[in-house]
């Protein structure tokens, strides 16, 4: 890597958040890079832009609402949606109801996870959805759906959002929101007791039966999928200004987009940032910077949609008959 350190492109290429998906690897910048894999921010194929869509996981009571509301108050410019995954929780019946105190709300299959994927399809494309509401009080959804419409910004959120591929393969960004369990379980205790009129032994009944398991289980082993994460939750507002500042680089490419209708903005990379930040170091040496220049230069004018360059085929005859 020339005269360049691990840590100066790292430093280069972290935004300052705890960023578990920056590895290594991924700097081998000399290493093949397909263009084929890379997406764009244009969404012209079918008319409209699609969505930036965030994902927010971590444990219950660990502040997820809270993270997205701070997020949502900076993007006060953006038209931004948030869905939360319990409105996806199955209803219980009648025989579950009597037995309500055994039934595990912490467990992926407690989730109907079709109907989100669904939604969050026609999300995507821009269409309006209905978006079920659930009480928590009957554990049933109720019949009043609430109508959201296709924005800029859809924000995910909820304790199991990385459990499952397909879900984490909407999401253009994931945040895991990391707060202590004692932290966790007494904001529970406060919320269950007092907004859920919820009797407090039966709150720590549950905690003990199914919410610490299914944390250890299911959510915390999620964790490695998020791109960034934020110890403390809504008290690191560090992470969540940097966050926003992120979010809103991303809309701005999508805003270009709109203005001119044939541009096509390559997504950064860390591949990308890793060269941007090689070729304008005045110590790179001309050959790196003859050779990382001619690998950007040709990501853009190989990339399978963009079309700037024309090719005809010429048949060419010589004198000499050949
Ligand atoms: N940083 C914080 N400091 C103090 N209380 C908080 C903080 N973050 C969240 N809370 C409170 O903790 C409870 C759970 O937070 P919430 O954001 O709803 O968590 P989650 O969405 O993960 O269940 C709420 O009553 C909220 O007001
Ligand atoms: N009927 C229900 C449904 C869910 N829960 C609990 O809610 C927690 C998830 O919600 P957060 O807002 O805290 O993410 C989860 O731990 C479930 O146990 C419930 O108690 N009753």
């Amino acid at each position: 890597m020339g005269s360049y350190s691990t840590s100066e492109v790292l430093n280069a290429a972290a935004v300052g958040v705890h960023h578990p998906a920056l590895r290594l690897h991924e700097l081998d910048l000399k290493g093949s890079m397909s263009v084929e894999e890379l997406p764009t921010t244009s969404g012209l194929e079918n008319g409209h832009q699609a969505p930036f869509v965030i994902g927010v996981a971590g444990g219950a009571s660990s502040g997820k609402s809270t993270v997205c509301k701070m997020i949502i108050d900076q993007l006060c410019d953006q038209r931004v949606v948030v869905v939360t995954q319990e409105s996806f929780y199955y209803g219980l019946s009648d025989e579950e109801m009597i037995h309500v105190h055994d039934y595990n709300f912490d467990h992926p299959d407690a989730f109907d996870t079709d109907l989100l994927l669904s939604c969050m399809e026609k999300l995507k494309h821009g269409k309006a959805v209905d978006i079920p509401s659930y009480d928590f009080k009957t554990h049933k959804s109720v019949s009043c759906a609430r109508k959201v419409n296709p924005s800029d910004v859809i924000i995910l959120e909820g304790i199991l959002l990385f459990h499952d591929s397909r879900v984490r393969d909407l999401m253009n960004m994931k945040i895991f929101v990391d707060t202590d369990a004692d932290v966790r379980l007494t904001r529970r205790i406060r919320r269950d007791t007092i907004e859920k009129g919820r009797d407090i032994i039966a709150v720590l009944d549950q905690y003990s039966k199914f919410v610490k398991t299914a944390f250890e289980d299911f959510i915390l082993p999620t964790k490695k999928y998020a791109d960034i994460i934020i110890p403390r939750g809504a008290d690191n507002s560090v992470a969540i200004d940097l966050i926003v500042q992120h979010i809103r680089t991303k809309l701005g490419q999508n805003d270009l987009c709109k203005i001119h209708p044939n541009l096509y903005v390559i997504q950064t990379t860390y591949q990308i940032r890793g060269m941007h930040t090689i070729i304008r170091d005045a110590a790179t040496t001309t050959h790196d910077f003859i050779f990382y220049a001619d690998r950007l230069i040709r990501l853009v004018s190989m990339y399978k949609h963009v079309s700037i360059f024309l090719f005809y085929e010429w048949c060419l005859e010589f004198h000499c008959g050949k």
